[in-house]
């Protein structure tokens, strides 16, 4: 059977505050359609979702408001329901398909591949016939060579209750590692397409900016600026993700924009009020605008508050059968298969790098010197470079199972190298990684070799100082110890009766610290660098005159310019294939071995 996950504890909560049109908001899921089985707070599935979302829809129609759900894109790779089966996606496109999805886009993740590409454009693009929108991005169709669009390039429709009119955009931000059978359209060239143009003159009484962009990176500011120059004063939302964070960004008065994490642990939940119809004369420049937002943490209980339904309640016939197609998935996937027992949690931001609890000094000390390697060189000393992106996930104590592994690394990249580097160089080479600057291209910065929490930060994440021993990347300031990125403001000397606050996320964003539904105790996160290096069988008097420089796959594009900078002059012909098994193989072979006992 399939283990149940903890029951989600009952926390103090903020309610939603509704307006005359309200959205809720999914992105980055990456697969996790069956929830969090080993976190109670992030424990509901689609299913549950799905009853959530029927209920809210009944609320607002009592309520004479509208209602949007919207999902951003990167809803593949990451979790077992998605990577685990062949063809990849076999059972999460059609429970995905099941929720009703008003506005939806694609992220880098449905990019990456060319069967992935393929699979959106035959079945999540019909399938969404009238609501997948795709701005700036083009499918290139195998029979012909054509390059089409992947979905229509905008919407406008009229809204349920209150009939205002919506102009709805779908943007990806401008990604350059997509496969060959797609063109992704940089969002400025897009501006001025003749259809674009057109939309922004549209009138509607709304703008719904669809995007899988960070709030913090450039290309949503370039579309603000764009619409809010052809249109003064209709209010504009803003739909991102990418950066795996609860954020909320304000552009102006009218103009507003909201991210809603990562792997399904929320369910973003914005309203909007004083929104004015639009006459033939235009609309008025008096009329205010308020957005409000919530980060809603993905478990029933918390759900069942929201919907005001009974318990007995919530579960709608959709909803449960939703979950049970998740459930026999997961059987017939074989995911909670346990592999091994993990005798302690591993951190990837919630432990300092490097310490006993960071899962990236637990693969550079223990996973990588004993299953990285090749037995025709199994004598040489060797680097092996790992970019802290390619790890997705923590690792809790206890069962490890077929699932853990596309938890942590879901990745298809494989592990290359470049056989008998001078020392000398090849030890400058993750300095570099690190640190970045203008050694690389602009379209090889350091920053995407990281976590995506990284890659475009809000102000209010805390600036993380660098440890002693180890360059971290360029935005964190480097003058003091290690600090959390979110301080832990809690009062250890706990004299009053207030109830203990479950520990979770405690975001601050554009509109304050008011915004996540469950009142948390803060977690600390720290900083890690864009990459890791495993040191193996250096000789002990003196450093070695050459090395093996293997690097995992996704790295390579940054190894020659760090190679040629350091004073080594190679290019791809040096580059021969290491090891043909994946991060995903390298890690469940490891545990398999070596984490035999304990649960
Ligand atoms: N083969 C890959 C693909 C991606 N990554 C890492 O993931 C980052 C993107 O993550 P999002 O979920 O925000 O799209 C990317 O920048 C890489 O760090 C990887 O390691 N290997």
């Amino acid at each position: 059977a399939q283990p149940e996950a903890p029951a989600p504890v009952a926390v103090p909560m903020r309610d939603l505050e509704w307006g005359q049109i309200n959205f809720l908001h999914t992105t980055d899921t990456h697969g996790w359609l069956g929830g969090h089985l080993q976190e109670a707070q992030y424990s509901a599935d689609w299913g549950d979702y799905i009853s959530f979302t029927e209920h809210m829809r009944k609320k607002a129609d009592e309520k004479g408001v509208d209602l949007l759900v919207v999902d951003t894109g990167d809803r593949v790779e990451g979790n077992g329901l998605y990577d685990g089966s062949t063809p990849k996606g076999n059972y999460t496109y059609g429970i995905f398909g099941q929720q009703n999805v008003d506005i939806l886009c694609t992220g880098n993740h449905e990019l990456y591949q060319e069967d992935t590409i393929t699979r959106e454009h035959r079945i999540t693009v019909p399938h969404f016939k009238k609501s997948y929108i795709a701005s700036n991005l083009d499918y290139i169709e195998p029979e012909t060579g054509n390059q089409i669009p992947q979905a229509q390039r905008y919407t406008k429709f009229k809204t349920k209750n209150r009939g205002y009119t919506i102009v709805a955009l779908g943007f990806i931000f401008d990604f350059d590692r997509n496969a060959n059978n797609s063109v992704v359209i940089p969002v400025e060239e897009t501006m001025k397409k003749e259809w674009f143009q057109s939309a922004i003159r549209e009138k509607p009484d709304l703008f719904v900016v669809s995007g899988h962009v960070g709030l913090r990176m450039k290309e949503f500011e370039q579309i603000f600026k764009v619409i809010r120059d052809a249109n003064w004063y209709t209010p504009i939302a803003f739909l991102g993700g990418h950066a795996h964070v609860r954020d909320a960004r304000k552009f102006d008065d009218k103009a507003f924009a909201i991210a809603s994490g990562r792997y399904f642990e929320t369910i973003g939940w914005m309203s909007i009020d004083g929104i004015q119809k639009k006459s033939k004369d235009s609309a008025s420049a008096e009329a205010t605008v308020t957005f409000k937002r919530r980060y809603i943490d993905n478990n029933v209980l918390g759900l069942q508050h929201h919907a005001g339904v009974h318990e007995a309640d919530f579960l709608t016939p959709h909803g449960r059968n939703v979950s049970k197609m998740i459930t026999d998935a997961r059987k017939a996937l074989n995911l909670d298969h346990k592999i091994g027992c993990s005798p302690k949690d591993l951190w990837m931001t919630r432990a300092q790098y490097p310490s006993d609890t960071s899962i990236f000094s637990w693969l550079e000390n223990e996973v990588f010197p004993d299953a990285i390697v090749n037995k025709e060189r199994a004598d040489k000393p060797r680097l092996t470079i790992l970019n802290t992106g390619a790890i997705r996930f923590d690792i809790f104590k206890g069962a490890f199972t077929k699932d853990s592994t596309y938890l942590i690394s879901p990745f298809t990249s494989k592990f290359n190298y470049i056989p008998n580097v001078p020392y000398d160089v090849a030890k400058k080479v993750i300095q570099l990684l690190n640190s970045g600057g203008s050694v690389f291209e602009a379209e090889l910065n350091t920053k995407y070799l990281s976590i995506p929490e990284q890659m475009a930060p809000s102000p209010f994440l805390g600036r993380e100082p660098a440890s002693a021993t180890h360059i971290l990347p360029q935005f964190f300031d480097t003058s003091n110890g290690q600090q959390p990125l979110v301080a832990d403001d809690t009062d250890d000397t706990d004299d009053n009766d207030e109830p203990q606050l479950v520990s979770g996320y405690t975001t601050k964003d554009d509109l304050g610290d008011d915004g996540d539904d469950a009142v948390h105790s803060p977690i600390k996160f720290y900083g890690v660098p864009n990459c890791v290096q495993s040191e193996v069988g250096f000789p002990e008097a003196a450093d070695p005159e050459t090395v093996d420089l293997i690097f995992i796959d996704y790295v390579q594009p940054w190894i020659i310019p760090a190679l040629k900078f350091s004073g080594g002059d190679y290019d791809t012909d040096n580059i021969t294939v290491y090891l043909n098994a994946t991060l995903t193989d390298v890690i469940a072979g490891w545990v398999e071995t070596h984490w035999t006992e304990g649960c």
